[in-house]
């Protein structure tokens, strides 16, 4: 979620931005052992129970900090791992916790002989702040930050699917998901290379710490760290939290008080897990970034691409025209721009077709078939914002024909979207692993949400199609 500005996001009253022992030292009242209440998601998931593993976490690092940093929450275990729940009522606008910087984990903490061998420009912030979990994790009890890196998640919990097998990833070829999951496995292979000569040069840090050991590094920093104006950080405690698409707590950065803190976004009675927000994530970017999906997330959206085919004798020039008046960048949900032949389709919200404006644009370029319709659309876009054909075309049988395109271009992803889906059930198969049932689960999830948007985009075509075509038959009387 990090290049990408995920849990990294934020819009807030601060600053503005974008995840053992067992003397029960913990801070969790006894009398909720026995009156846990469970409600919403906690309840629905028929969980907390304390984590022993974790008693001492909280004192660790309060006493690291020099200062409290929560009252209410305990860390406990749900469905989806590590969680906090409420250890006492807790209201609306409740500040529920307070991490100083100064227990954040950055780039800056690595040690300076590192730092220096990666300084390389080419090696991201994920990469480095990888590299220091591997540190810590290597110098086990001797690091100052063992209480935090031994409760982070081991590889078999791990579903990101950039630890999918290749049949696994199969499930999701039809989703834009899959060549991102190839991409950055490229990525990480890449940044490990470039991190090599740090490793060779100091064995006793990383003797063989395998190209695995890194990958899972990456994955923690993808989903467990905040990107803010200071840079990114993972935030110990805070990042116990789990994801509600709905929700409307955030983490917000403080810079005066260097500190960050999350607002309860609703009341909590004792007992109930405590969720926030990492962002307005697709599934796509759940699945990829924290390796899991929402059983219906209201955030999906689809990305699909849309080349001038190499046979259109227009190409040359279609091209030349939709450089010379490119449409406003696409974003993705995370911020990420998109190439100019990618264009994401999102979930409806209210009147909203979902589908962007440049696409349409596009569709109406490509169905040109004439250098004078080219033209024609150069001269419109002149006497309007600039913006190549964002209003309807005049000619409404050209209009109708572009998005009639449109139409049988989404109905064929639908169908292929329909048939990997059909592939995936039954989902929970008797015989099958664990790890398998739960990862067609999320590529069913994946999948249906996507096909979704399609569907409502598909609607909202054939309602404008049809609109289109009764002009064009008034016309023609
Ligand atoms: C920031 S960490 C949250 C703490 C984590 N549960 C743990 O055990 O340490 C993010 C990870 O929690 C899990 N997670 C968070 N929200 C979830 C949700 N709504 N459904 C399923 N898993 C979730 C995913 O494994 C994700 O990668």
């Amino acid at each position: 979620m990090i290049s990408r500005t995920p849990m990294l996001q934020g819009g807030s009253r601060l600053s503005k931005h974008w995840r053992s022992p067992s003397t029960p030292l913990f801070n969790f009242p006894h009398r909720l052992l026995i009156i846990f209440k469970f409600s919403s998601l906690s309840q629905a998931k028929g969980l907390n129970s304390l984590d022993e593993e974790c008693d001492e976490f909280l004192p660790w690092l309060e006493q690291k900090a020099g200062a409290k940093i929560s009252s209410v929450l305990s860390i406990g275990k749900s469905a989806y791992g590590r969680s906090l729940f409420a250890s006492e009522i807790i209201r609306t606008g409740d500040c529920i916790l307070k991490v100083p910087y100064s227990v954040q984990i950055a780039p800056g903490n690595l040690l300076p002989k590192i730092k220096a061998l990666l300084s390389d420009k080419k090696i991201g912030t994920v990469s480095k702040l990888a590299m220091i979990l591997l540190v810590e994790q290597k110098r086990g009890q001797d690091s100052e930050w063992d209480h935090y890196i031994s409760c982070l998640p081991q590889h078999g919990y791990i579903h990101s699917t950039i630890f999918w097998s290749e049949y696994e990833l199969d499930l999701i070829c039809q989703s834009s998901v899959y060549q991102e999951t190839v991409d950055q496995k490229v990525t990480i292979e890449k940044d490990f290379a470039a991190v090599m000569p740090a490793l060779e040069q100091f064995p006793e840090l990383f003797e063989s710490i395998t190209l695995k050991d890194f990958m899972r590094a990456y994955f923690l920093v993808t989903s467990r760290a905040w990107e803010s104006t200071k840079g990114l950080s993972l935030i110990p405690f805070t990042d116990f939290m789990n994801h509600d698409g709905v929700s409307n707590s955030i983490v917000l950065f403080d810079e005066d008080k260097k500190l960050s803190e999350v607002i309860a976004d609703r009341n909590y009675s004792p007992g109930e897990e405590v969720l926030i927000s990492y962002g307005k994530f697709p599934n796509a970017t759940l699945l990829l970034d924290f390796g899991f999906t929402l059983p219906y997330n209201i955030h999906d959206q689809v990305k699909i691409h849309m080349n001038i085919p190499y046979h259109d004798i227009l190409r040359e020039m279609k091209l030349e025209l939709l450089q010379q008046h490119p449409s406003p960048t696409t974003k993705d949900a995370i911020g990420f721009s998109c190439s100019e032949d990618t264009f994401i389709i999102k979930s409806p919200k209210g009147k909203g077709k979902g589908l962007p404006q440049s696409l349409r644009a596009f569709a109406r370029v490509l169905c040109c078939t004439s250098p004078q319709e080219l033209s024609d659309l150069a001269m419109e876009a002149a006497q309007t914002d600039g913006r190549l054909a964002r209003r309807p075309l005049k000619d409404s049988r050209r209009e109708f024909q572009a998005h009639q395109m449109l139409l049988s271009h989404i109905t064929h992803l639908m169908q292929q979207h329909d048939a990997a889906i059909k592939l995936l059930a039954p989902v929970n198969f008797p015989s099958m692993c664990d790890t398998f049932a739960h990862r067609r689960q999320m590529a069913h999830d994946l999948l249906t949400g996507e096909l979704r948007v399609l569907k409502s985009a598909s609607t909202w075509l054939k309602n404008y199609c049809a609109v289109l075509q009764s002009t064009i038959h008034c016309q023609n009387l």
